[in-house]
Formats: C-alpha cells, structure tokens, sequence
C-alpha cells in the first residue's frame, strides 16, 4: 500500500477556516511521516494500552508505531502490534488520519487498522499496558483529543480520513472529517 494523501491538500484548501500554518505546511509538499495505529474490537470491546514512554506517554491508544525504511505500511502495522501488545491479527483498513503541527515542519500520516480477532494472549510490553474497555467506555479524557472525533466512524466499521491541525504538538486547534474515497 502507498502513501496517497492529495485528499488532505484539497481539504485544507477547501475549508475557509482551517490555520495558515495547515494550508502552507500542507501545500509545501513537505514528506509526511508515515505511522500506523492498530485498535483491536471485538465487536463489544476495544483493546488499547497505556504508552508508558516516549510521545504519547500517559495516554490510551492503539498500538502502533513509525514506518520502517523499506517496510509497507501493513508490515509496520504488524510489526508494531506484535512489539507494543505481543499479538499478530488479521488487520484491516480502518482509516487515515494526518495530523499538521504548528510546531513540526512534518505532518504525520497515520494509517489505522481494525481487527475484531488476534493470535496470542495480549501482554504488557516496555512501550504499553494493554487493557480492555467496552465501546461505551473508551477513555477519551486520557486519549489523543482527535480520538473522540474519529472513534465513531471506527466503531461503527465505517471507513474515515481526516485532517488535524495541532498547536504546540497537542492542543487541537481545527480538524475535518471526509467522506469516504470512491475506492475505499
Ligand atoms: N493525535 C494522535 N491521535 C491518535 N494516535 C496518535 C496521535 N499521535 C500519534 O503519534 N498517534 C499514534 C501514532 C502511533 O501509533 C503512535 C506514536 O508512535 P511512536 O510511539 O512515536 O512510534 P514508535 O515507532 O513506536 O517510536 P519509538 O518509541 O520506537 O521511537 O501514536
């Protein structure tokens, strides 16, 4: 699977309300960092971990991580989960989200995946605490803030993308959500 983004651009250009510092850092061409993030649900439940270190530490999320030179995105997504939660599943495409920091020349483009099944018993990890909590008990208060935002469309195994503008890494400041791509 390839990076193919060009959605984002036309998005911030677009909308009337979306910061200067989306649109220029969008429109420069800059290359995004590619991530990935993988939310195991089993349809009742989904599975997310305490990060325990590095960025992110102190939050709920799924697990996932940077893509490796070389590797595809999926392989990243698989690697990751198999570190952070000690896992391997059947993944699938969930969604896109790129997030623009008013404070970082790079946006971030992360690739999420579902699974509603895995192999291996989850395990807490160096990087994460896996824990189970029930749909209508995800802890948003201790998540990402866009998390709220797209964790619908996810439960609902409705496809989704969406663009994020943060300001100081993490304090979100203007987002959009898109209608799903003809080919998703
Ligand atoms: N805003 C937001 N919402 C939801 N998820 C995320 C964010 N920002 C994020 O970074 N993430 C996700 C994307 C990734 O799954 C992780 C961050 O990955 P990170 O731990 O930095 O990557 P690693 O490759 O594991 O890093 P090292 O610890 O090996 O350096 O959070």
């Amino acid at each position: 699977m390839q990076s193919d983004t060009d959605w984002a651009v036309e998005a911030v250009q677009h909308a009337s309300s979306a910061p200067d510092f989306a649109i220029q850092k969008l429109l420069s061409g800059t290359h995004r960092k590619l991530l990935t993030l993988v939310v195991i649900n089993d349809g009742a439940r989904v599975l997310l971990g305490l990060k325990k270190r590095g960025f992110g530490a102190g939050f709920y999320n799924g697990f996932g991580g940077k893509v490796d030179p070389g590797e595809t995105i999926e392989e990243a997504a698989q690697r990751e989960l198999q570190e952070e939660a000690c896992i391997t599943a059947e993944l699938k495409d969930a969604g896109v989200l790129v997030f623009v920091f008013d404070d970082q020349p790079q946006p971030w483009e992360v690739h999420v995946f579902t699974a509603s099944s895995y192999v291996g018993e989850p395990a807490e990890t160096d990087e994460m605490r896996p824990q189970w909590f029930t749909h209508t008990d995800v802890p948003f208060d201790s998540m990402w803030a866009d998390d709220l935002i797209w964790y619908p469309y996810l439960l609902r195994h409705e496809y989704f993308r969406g663009v994020f503008a943060f300001r100081q890494t993490t304090k979100l400041a203007w987002h959009t959500m898109l209608p799903p791509s003809p080919d998703s």
